[in-house]
């Protein structure tokens, strides 16, 4: 099998069992093998094909300086969880060094090395645990209808057969729910998004508890995330498969605006404007909640809703200052994906 490899990822972390470790930061590196059947990205030469090794340099770094693990089998584990996000790594070996350990004698180096892959969780998976596989989310026919939907290949007049190009755009998507075990349904509906064809997840908020916005305040309080992604899919083929994600964790839409497990709203659509009442874009409502703006100031503190008038536009940060639900939006945990609260 193909593979990628990242050789000395080097951050400032507080890991260690001793209790100096837990406040003095010191040097962790990282070394990680991806393996990834490369043939398409070969071919097409196009990233959407393969794994961005910058965004798994940018994961493994947030790990290195995030959330304290006493072992570096610990931290080894949390960066190949992280690796194997990507549905296009079937197998990841990544090795943990810990170059400054306190041991007290002359030594080069000290490293751990653990080998995962996608089936472990698929195994673990069935004996109810941990995440579900994105596979599992979908009906075989629901998969091969993306699939097809979004890979057209086509033949040219030598006969050969080469994949169309699909443009890449950059989405926001606002998730949230207030019923049943929220963080891991929408843990489970991220890992569904970057396996859906030609998608890549590139952020991924902190996890917020929020009050109900819009809606009867005796409802329970929601989570909300905002998550960044690149697809190739168009506009409509995004939102139906989003919608097909939303069914997969019980999502019916009998009450508007009612309780539910799972939300996911098309923000940001690359820029595009549309009135369209399918898909309205960017959304229509976003500009005055809180609950969308603070987790996407998390990813991109820059950012801005764009629309013709302006009238429900402008910068994120500013919206977020006017937005009535601004003082309800608390932080629950910048490592929820992980598993970490
Ligand atoms: N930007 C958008 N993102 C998601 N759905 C949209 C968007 N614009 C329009 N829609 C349409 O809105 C309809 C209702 O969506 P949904 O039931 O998720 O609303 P909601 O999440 O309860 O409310 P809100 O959109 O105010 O958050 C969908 O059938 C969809 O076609
Ligand atoms: N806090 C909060 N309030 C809401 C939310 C939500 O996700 N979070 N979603 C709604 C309809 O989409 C209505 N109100």
């Amino acid at each position: 099998m193909d593979y990628i490899t990242l050789t000395g990822i080097s951050a400032l972390g507080t890991h260690g069992v001793l209790d100096f470790e837990h406040k003095e930061p010191q040097q962790f590196v990282v070394d990680a093998v991806l393996y990834v059947d490369l043939s398409d990205a070969s071919r097409s030469d196009d990233l959407a094909d393969t794994v961005s090794y910058a965004q798994i340099a940018d994961r493994i770094v947030s790990i290195i300086q995030g959330e304290h693990c006493d072992l570096i089998e610990r931290l080894a584990q949390r960066i190949a969880d992280s690796i194997l996000l990507s549905w296009r790594v079937k197998k990841t070996i990544v090795t943990v060094h810990k170059p400054h350990a306190p041991i007290d004698h002359d030594f080069a180096d000290v490293s751990v090395t653990i080998e995962r892959m996608q089936s472990d969780y698929e195994e673990e998976q069935g004996a109810q645990s941990r995440k579900p596989s994105a596979a599992s989310l979908y009906t075989a026919q629901q998969r091969e209808t993306l699939h097809a939907e979004n890979s057209e290949e086509f033949g040219n007049s030598e006969g050969n057969t080469s994949r169309q190009k699909h443009s890449l755009y950059k989405v926001v998507l606002a998730l949230g729910g207030n019923i049943g075990d929220v963080e891991q349904t929408m843990r489970s509906a991220i890992v569904s998004l970057d396996s859906l064809p030609g998608n890549q997840v590139t952020g991924i908020s902190a996890l917020y508890s929020t009050k109900p916005w819009g809606v009867d305040q005796d409802m329970p309080d929601f989570k909300n995330a905002v998550v960044e992604i690149t697809t190739q899919m168009e506009p409509l083929q995004l939102l139906h498969a989003i919608q097909m994600i939303e069914a997969a964790h019980g999502r019916t839409r009998q009450v508007h605006w009612g309780s539910r497990p799972l939300d996911i709203d098309i923000i940001d659509f690359d820029g595009q404007v549309s009135d369209d009442p399918e898909l309205t874009l960017p959304h229509p409502r976003a500009w005055q909640r809180a609950f969308v703006l603070k987790p996407w100031m998390d990813i991109n503190p820059d950012a801005q809703i764009v629309t013709t008038d302006n009238r429900r536009g402008g910068r994120v940060c500013e919206l977020l200052d006017k937005a009535p639900d601004r003082d309800f939006v608390e932080l629950i945990s910048a490592q929820w994906i992980l598993g970490g609260m």
